[in-house]
């Protein structure tokens, strides 16, 4: 468990949001009352608050359909579309995650789609690629408790391309592997010939 987990949910401050962005604009020889941007810190405290949505929930929140279903083969979701904010420069990094796990014998399996929302919960907060796979893979195994968990997530981040170094097309791919996947080495490349399979 890390500490973000224990957040109850609460709603980001719109106003000093605002506050803050008109001061940003000044700040960058801007004139916040022109007619394009004065209701710009308004726009953006409301998208602040979709894009960190994710710091007033819990893995729990979203992992809530949990059924026994005795399958004891890997369940593998591809290719989750997901877009998060770099905690150094606050600009996108976009890719998709990967997840995939193995129920025990007696195991819980969740639904699908419960693994697409567990990646937004991670996403929607400032974040570094490597702590977000590592958080999407430790909070299914605290809530299905599966014999391992394979999390891969493939990302472009925008602070590397639009700024900074300028490397557009850069590819940062972090994984994080947990239980069986950590044991066994060919566990743990099936999954990763079917993660990278691309047809
Ligand atoms: N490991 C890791 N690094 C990241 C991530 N997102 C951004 N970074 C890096 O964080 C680093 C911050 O470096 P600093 O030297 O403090 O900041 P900076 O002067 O803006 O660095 P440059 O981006 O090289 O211009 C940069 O190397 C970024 O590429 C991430 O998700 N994981
Ligand atoms: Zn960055």
């Amino acid at each position: 468990m890390t500490a973000m987990e224990g957040l109850e949910p609460r709603p980001v401050d719109r106003e000093r949001i605002e506050r803050a962005v008109r001061e940003i604009l000044i700040a960058i020889g801007e004139d916040p009352e022109r007619d394009g941007l004065v209701k710009t810190p308004e726009r953006v405290a409301r998208a602040y608050e979709e894009q960190f949505s994710g710091l007033g929930q819990k893995p729990g929140d979203v992992l809530t359909t949990v059924f026994e279903a005795g399958h004891e083969e890997m369940i593998l979701v591809k290719d989750i579309e997901l877009y998060s904010t770099c905690e150094h420069h606050l600009v996108p990094f976009y890719g998709v995650a990967h997840v995939g796990y193995i129920p025990a014998a007696d195991g819980r399996i969740t639904g699908l789609s419960k693994l697409a929302r567990l990646v937004d919960v991670y996403a929607r907060r400032p974040q570094v690629q490597e702590r977000l796979t590592g958080q999407v893979a430790d909070a299914i195994m605290d809530h299905l408790q599966p014999r391992g968990v394979i999390v891969v997530v493939e990302a472009e981040h925008l602070c590397m391309t639009m700024r900074g170094v300028r490397k557009p097309g850069a590819k940062t791919v972090t994984s994080a592997v947990r239980g069986i996947f950590r044991g066994s080495d060919r566990t743990r490349s099936e999954a990763m010939s079917l993660i990278l399979d691309r047809r």
